[in-house]
C-alpha cells in the first residue's frame, strides 16, 4: 500500500498566549503556527505543523523560510512520486540542506496519513508501546514570585518535573529560592545558549542543587566546550539546540559533550530521525525526553506519538492544551492527568482538527495540487 499526495494545503495561524514566555532570548506573546494538510488519492488526509518562530533565534529557521521550503522545494518533491513508507522522506528531502522544520512538518503529515491508510495510531506505526507518557512543565522567566506561584500550581495538577529558564545574572540566585521553597521537587533548568566557558564558575555553582540537568548552556555549535564543560560538572548536559540529526547526536555522545538528549521533531527534521537518534541514544543509555516548541494541537500529537517509544523516560515538554492556549484548534484537546497524557488510539494522530477553531486564527492559507499525468 502507497500514499500518493494530490494535494497539500498550508495555514499560517496566529495564535495568541495565554501567558507571555521569555527565555533568555526575549519574550514571545503570541505565537505562529504553519499548519500542513495532505490528502491523498481516496482522499485520506494528514496533519503536520510547523514549529519555527517568527524570528531566527531559537535556530535559523522561521515561518516564513518554511513556507517557503515548503513551497518551492519540498511539496513539488512530495508530488513527484508515491510514498510507500514515510522513512524514505528522509533521502528524498536529503537534496535540500538543513531546513529541518520545513521537512518535518511535511514529513509528519504523511506520517499521519500512512497511519490512517494502515488504520493504526500514529505511535503504533512508530513502533510505539506506552500507552501514556510522563510529562513536566516549561517555566519562562518572571518575577520569582510568579516562579513559585506557577510551580506550585503545576505540581497541584501533577506535573513530574519542572524546568526553568535561566541566563546569566537570572540563575543561581532563582535556583537557590526555588529550592528553598521545593527542596525535593524535581528541577532543571534551560539556558538556550546564553552562556559560555567563561561563565564556568556560574554554571559550576548549580551543582549545589540537585539539579535533573542544565539543558544547552553553551552555543548551538560548541559541542567541544559542551565536552568540557560537561567533564567539570556533577550535574548532566542535556543538548538541545545542537543536535539536529542523527550525526549530531553520535558526535556528541562520542565526545562526551552531554549525558541526556531533549528530542524535538521540529529540529530533527522529522519523525524518521528523531526515531534513528531514539535508538541511537538507547544502544548507548543516553537517557531521552521529548521537547515542545509550544506547539498547536497537531504538533503536540506528534510528540506525544513519538514519546510513546520505550527508551523515552524521563517527562517531556508536552504539557496539556490548557497549559499555552484559552482554545487549542484540535479536539479533544490535550489533557493531563497527574503528571501523564493517556495516549489515544484513535487512527492517525488519534486527535481531529477543529476547522472552525482553525480557520478563526488563520490569516494566510494555499493550496498546492500536483499537475496530472
Ligand atoms: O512547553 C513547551 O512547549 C516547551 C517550551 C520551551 O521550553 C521551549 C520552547 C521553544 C523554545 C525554547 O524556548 C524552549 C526550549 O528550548 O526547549
Ligand atoms: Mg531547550
Amino acid at each position: 500500500m502507497f500514499v500518493q499526495i494530490h494535494t497539500v494545503i498550508l495555514r499560517y495561524l496566529q495564535m495568541e498566549l495565554k501567558s507571555p514566555f521569555t527565555t533568555s532570548f526575549g519574550t514571545m506573546k503570541t505565537r505562529p503556527a504553519l499548519l500542513v494538510e495532505v490528502v491523498d488519492e481516496d482522499g485520506v488526509c494528514g496533519w503536520g505543523e510547523g514549529v519555527a518562530f517568527s524570528a531566527p533565534w531559537y535556530t535559523e529557521e522561521t515561518i516564513e523560510t518554511t513556507w517557503h521550503m515548503l513551497e518551492t522545494f519540498l511539496i513539488p518533491l512530495l508530488f513527484q512520486a508515491p510514498v510507500y513508507h514515510p522513512d524514505e522522506l528522509r533521502d528524498r528531502f536529503s537534496i535540500v540542506r538543513r531546513n529541518y522544520m520545513a521537512k518535518a512538518a511535511l514529513e509528519g503529515a504523511v506520517w499521519d496519513a500512512f497511519a490512517k491508510r494502515h488504520g493504526v495510531s500514529l505511535s503504533s506505526a512508530l513502533g510505539g508501546e506506552k500507552k501514556e507518557v510522563k510529562v513536566g512543565v516549561s517555566i519562562g522567566i518572571q518575577p520569582i514570585t510568579n516562579i513559585l506561584k506557577r510551580i506550585e500550581q503545576a505540581l497541584a495538577e501533577g506535573y513530574q518535573r519542572i524546568k526553568i529558564k535561566i541566563k546569566p545574572e537570572w540563575d543561581v540566585n532563582v535556583v537557590r529560592e526555588i529550592r528553598h521553597h521545593f527542596p525535593d521537587v524535581p528541577l532543571m533548568v534551560d539556558a538556550n545558549s546564553a552562556y559560555s566557558l567563561r561563565d564556568i564558575d556560574r554554571l559550576q555553582a548549580l551543582d549545589d542543587y540537585e539539579l535533573l540537568m542544565i539543558e544547552q548552556p553553551l552555543a548551538v555549535d560548541d559541542i567541544v566546550d559542551h565536552a568540557k564543560l560537561q567533564a567539570k560538572l556533577k550535574t548532566p548536559i542535556c543538548l538541545d539546540e545542537s543536535i539536529c540529526s542523527y550525526e549530531d547526536a553520535k558526535r556528541a555522545i562520542e565526545l562526551k559533550s552531554c549525558r541526556v538528549i531533549n528530542i524535538k521533531i521540529g529540529r530533527v527534521g522529522g519523525l524518521t530521525e528523531a526515531k534513528r537518534i531514539h535508538d541511537l541514544c538507547q544502544q548507548h543509555h543516553i537517557p531521552v525526553w521529548c521537547g515542545g516548541m509550544l506547539e498547536g494541537g497537531v504538533g503536540r500529537a506528534h510528540s506525544i506519538a513519538l514519546a510513546t517509544l520505550p527508551h523515552f523516560s524521563l517527562p517531556g515538554d508536552t504539557a496539556a492544551s490548557a497549559n499555552y492556549w484559552e482554545r487549542d484548534f484540535i479536539d479533544p484537546e490535550v489533557t493531563v492527568d497527574n503528571g501523564r497524557i493517556f495516549v489515544r488510539q484513535q487512527i492517525g494522530i488519534g486527535y481531529t482538527v477543529n476547522l472552525t477553531e482553525v480557520e478563526r486564527r488563520t490569516v494566510r492559507s494555499k493550496i498546492y495540487k500536483k499537475s496530472r499525468g
